[in-house]
Parts: structure tokens; sequence; C-alpha cells
């Protein structure tokens, strides 16, 4: 565990904590399609500074560092394995700790997505206008809006025919609120009362939102618990960025203990229901022996692992090893596979990407597959359409005879109760960002130089989005 202190304004900077650990494996997929020795990967490290724009710049310009995650402790006999973010030890306990009365809050985060066809386009804008999706070097920052408007109108009719066939909005809303409702259940099962909100990084109920009812309800300790199994700067990442940010401008936000889980993918409960899910699924083949187990993932760029340090790949693949060795210990121990989805725009994804290798295992005689959902507990666009649609089609044309796909965690009961465990645990380490109201910031906006970016902005997004690359991207549907 480390804590980091980062260059420029000091008010927050972040723990990251495992409190119980592995040591890290090998992935080894059986049968190998996957089947390659992974070596140990470098300790996590994201710090950010505003300086410093390649050493592992996860949230530059926020005060988050995260330090070594893979100190493991094999001894333990918790079955909690969450990365806990507080805000320092050092800091004063703020007076919140000693109010008479505690008003717990727990703060779910998602991704959001658009409830409507209409919703689409300005959806997908407020995704590509975030810096940790489209992540552009310092010196084009200003392009981020232009690009983000052209790229979404672009793409806006792609992913509507997508929500189209899947009702004609996103799920998610509906899940996340359903989810929220039963972790409040669970906790109060165990005796604690909170309330629970649900923040979604690009769509109704906003983030912004959220917080300002935390402020109405006068909560005195949060937790905030983002419904990503395994950190990634696209996700977690960009969510969290987005609390700094309000949490430093707002002098009560800043005083109030706040205890962030930065990924959750290790507990017990969370691969235990996992393997239940599969188990299950499993039963339902003919000869479930034969069937190959096949991981999807969400993909990001390459770029995010290699060049920013994401720990999302690792963590995908320590996953994924442990509902494995969870299947086995039951035994069931069918070939395995892991690939990347989803991926947008002309750059390179994590590899292999999942329509490649259905096409590729199909031909090489599997029979029967199982397609399991690994980085999101809901459904969403990614399960309904791509994979159940998409993928299924692709993978009956390539020679699957037996196809299945097993359900999103959604308010599955051991899932819940476990991030209920998950939130009690998180409890005693909420620490306030700041005891001093000066350091509220106020940002300055000037409508002028808004205006002026925005037009040169727009004239150099168009001429950038006429590169051959981009255009081959587009024309391989790849926007
Ligand atoms: C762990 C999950 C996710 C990661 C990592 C992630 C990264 C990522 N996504 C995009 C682009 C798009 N994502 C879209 C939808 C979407 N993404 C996730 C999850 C992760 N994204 C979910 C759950 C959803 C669906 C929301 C819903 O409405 O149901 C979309 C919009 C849909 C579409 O047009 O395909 C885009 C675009 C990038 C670029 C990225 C990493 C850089
Ligand atoms: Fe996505």
């Amino acid at each position: 565990m480390e804590a980091a202190s980062l260059s420029g304004s000091s008010l927050c900077s972040y723990n990251y904590r495992v409190s119980r650990s592995i040591p890290r494996r090998g992935y080894i997929a059986s049968e190998g399609l996957n089947g390659v020795d992974k070596p140990s990967p470098k300790p996590l490290m994201i710090s950010s500074s505003e300086s410093n724009t390649q050493n592992h710049g996860v949230l530059k310009g926020s005060n988050l560092s995260i330090g070594p995650v893979q100190k493991r402790n094999l001894n333990s006999q918790t079955n909690c394995a969450v990365g806990v973010c507080t805000f320092p030890e050092s800091v004063a306990e703020s007076h919140y700790s000693h109010a008479a009365e505690e008003k717990l809050g727990v703060l779910l985060l998602n991704l959001g997505g658009p409830e409507t066809l209409n919703d689409v386009q300005p959806f997908l804008y407020n995704l590509f206008a975030d810096p940790d999706i489209i992540r552009l070097p310092r010196l084009l920052r200003f392009l981020q809006q232009p690009l983000a408007k052209l790229i979404s109108v672009l793409r806006a009719p792609k992913s509507k025919e997508g929500y189209a066939a899947i009702g004609g909005g996103s799920p998610l809303r509906k899940i996340t609120d359903e989810q929220a409702d039963a972790l409040r259940m669970a906790l109060e099962a165990k005796n604690v009362r909170a309330n629970v909100y649900v923040g979604m990084r690009y769509w109704f109920p906003f983030t912004e939102e959220a917080i300002e009812q935390i402020k109405r309800d006068r909560i005195t300790k949060l937790v905030v618990l983002p419904l990503y199994p395994q950190f990634s700067i696209s996700t977690t990442g960009s969510s969290i960025r987005v609390l700094q940010r309000i949490f430093k401008e707002d002098a009560y936000l800043s005083r109030l203990p706040v205890s962030v889980i930065l990924s959750w993918y290790e507990r017990q409960g969370y691969i235990r229901s996992m393997a239940d899910l599969i188990e299950k699924e499993l039963g339902k083949f003919a000869k479930p022996e034969e069937v190959m187990i096949f991981f999807s993932a969400h993909g990001v760029p390459v770029s995010y692992v290699e060049d920013a340090g994401d720990p999302y790949k690792d963590q995908m693949e320590d996953c994924i090893y442990l509902i494995m060795q969870e299947l086995k210990a039951r035994g069931i121990g069918n070939d395995h596979t892991l690939a990347y989805q989803s991926r947008v725009g002309p750059v390179q994804w994590l590899k292999p990407y999942t329509d490649e290798v259905l096409v590729e295992i199909g031909q090489k005689g599997v029979k029967s597959l199982l397609a399991v959902p690994i980085s999101f507990v809901s459904e969403h666009i990614e399960t309904l359409e791509e994979i159940d649609m998409e993928y299924k089609d692709l993978a009956l044309e390539s020679g699957i005879e037996n196809w299945g796909r097993v359900p999103a965690l959604g308010c599955n009961s051991l899932f819940i109760t476990d991030l209920a465990d998950a939130v009690v645990e998180a409890l005693p380490s909420a620490k306030a960002l700041s005891t001093s109201t000066d350091n509220a910031e106020e940002t300055e906006y000037d409508p002028l130089s808004y205006v002026v970016k925005i037009f040169f902005g727009s004239i150099l997004a168009f001429f950038l989005l006429l590169t051959p690359r981009v255009v081959l991207a587009f024309r391989n549907g790849l926007f």
C-alpha cells in the first residue's frame, strides 16, 4: 500500500488499499487459445501530475494516485479484495466523524445510457467529450469538444440502430436503480442504514445531480462504489476524476469523509456469483463438459495499458483466473478463452478481438460455446445487441452449433450482499479531502475564448477526420 500526494495543488490524494491479496498468477487458458503464460505485470502505479504526460498519466490534473496493487497477503483469511481509495491519513479528521448522528451515503457510479433514440447523439457527445475516452495530447485538448461533436453525429446512426434493436434505449438506468435499492436493503439487513445514490457519467442521472442530492440530505459519510468490477482509466478513473473536480470546488464536500472502492473483481462473492451463473448455463447444454467458456470483455485502446498504465487488462486476466479456479474447485474444468469486444475508432484495441476469435474457434471445430460478458454487471447494449445478436450470428455462421450466454449479475442476491459487505469494509477508511474551505476553487469561464475554441477547433477536427486512417475506420464501420 502506498500513499502519495501529487504535485500541483495538494487538495487530495488517494491511497490504494488492497485488504486481501493473492500473488500474481500467470494467465493460463486451458487447451490454449490464449494459452500463453503472461509475465508478471509491472506494479500498478497511477499518478497524476499535470506536468507529467508520460509517467502513468492516468488522471492528469487531478490529485489521484493509486499505489501498487500487487501487494498481496497470502495468509489473509478474509475474502475481501477491495481497492479502497481514501483521502490521505495525514489530513485531520473531519468534524463529521464526531457528528452526533451519522448519515451514511453510498454512491453507485455507472456509465449511463440513452433512454430514447433522441438521446443517442447527445449521449455519445458526452462520452467522446470525456478526455478519459478520447485521450488527446495536451496541446490538442482544445479539439476535444469539436471532435466529440463530429464523431457523435457520425456514429449516432449506427448506435441508434443498436439501441432500436434492444427496444429503443438503454436499460442501464432502470437496472442500476434496482441495484441501488437492492443494495440499500442488503445493508439494512446488516443493520447499516444508508441512502444509496446513482450517479451516471454520460447520461441522467448525472453524477453532479447525485452529489447535489447528497448535499441536500446532509450525508456525513460517503462510500463511492463504481459498478465496474475491474478498474479502467476509461470507466472508474473517469468517474473519479469527475468526483474530484466536484469535491475540490465545494467546502461541504471537501470535508465529507469519503472512501472510494476502486475495483472489486477479486471479491469472493463476485467470483462465486459469476461461477454460479456459468455453472447454471453450462447445465443447459446437452454435453456441458464440451462447452468452451468464452469470456468477452469490453476493450480499451492498447495505449491505455501500454502507455498510461491502465491495470484493466491485468485485472481482467486475474479475474478470469479466479473464476476458473472457483469452477475448477467445483469440478468444472472446461476450456476457456478471453477476447475483447466493442472497439471504436482507428486505433489498436486490446487483442484478441471477440469477432475474430469467434470465427477462429468455429473454424477449429468448437461446436458449443458459452459467452460470458465480464466487464459489466448489468445488461446493456453490448450484451443485448452485440453479443446476443451480432456475435451469436457470427458464431453460428462460423460453425458453432450450440450457443449460450451468461446473463449479467444484475440484482443477484449473493452479488448484492457481497457489495454490501464491500461497503461496510470500506467505512473505516473514509477520510475527508480537506478541513479548510480555502481550497475551494472557482473555474473561470470565458465565453469568448470558448466560442473561438469551438470555431477553430471544429475546422481543425474536420480536417483531422479526413485523414486516410480515420476515413478507413469509418468505411470499416469502426466509428
Ligand atoms: C468496463 C466497461 C467499459 C469500458 C472499459 C469502456 C470503454 C470504452 N467505451 C468506449 C465507447 C463506447 N462505449 C459505449 C457504450 C458502453 N460502454 C460500456 C462499458 C465500457 N466502456 C457500456 C456498459 C456501454 C453501454 C451503455 C448502454 O447504453 O447500454 C458506446 C455507445 C454505444 C455504441 O455506440 O456502441 C461507445 C461509443 C470507448 C471509446 C472506450 C474506451 C476508451
Ligand atoms: Fe464503452
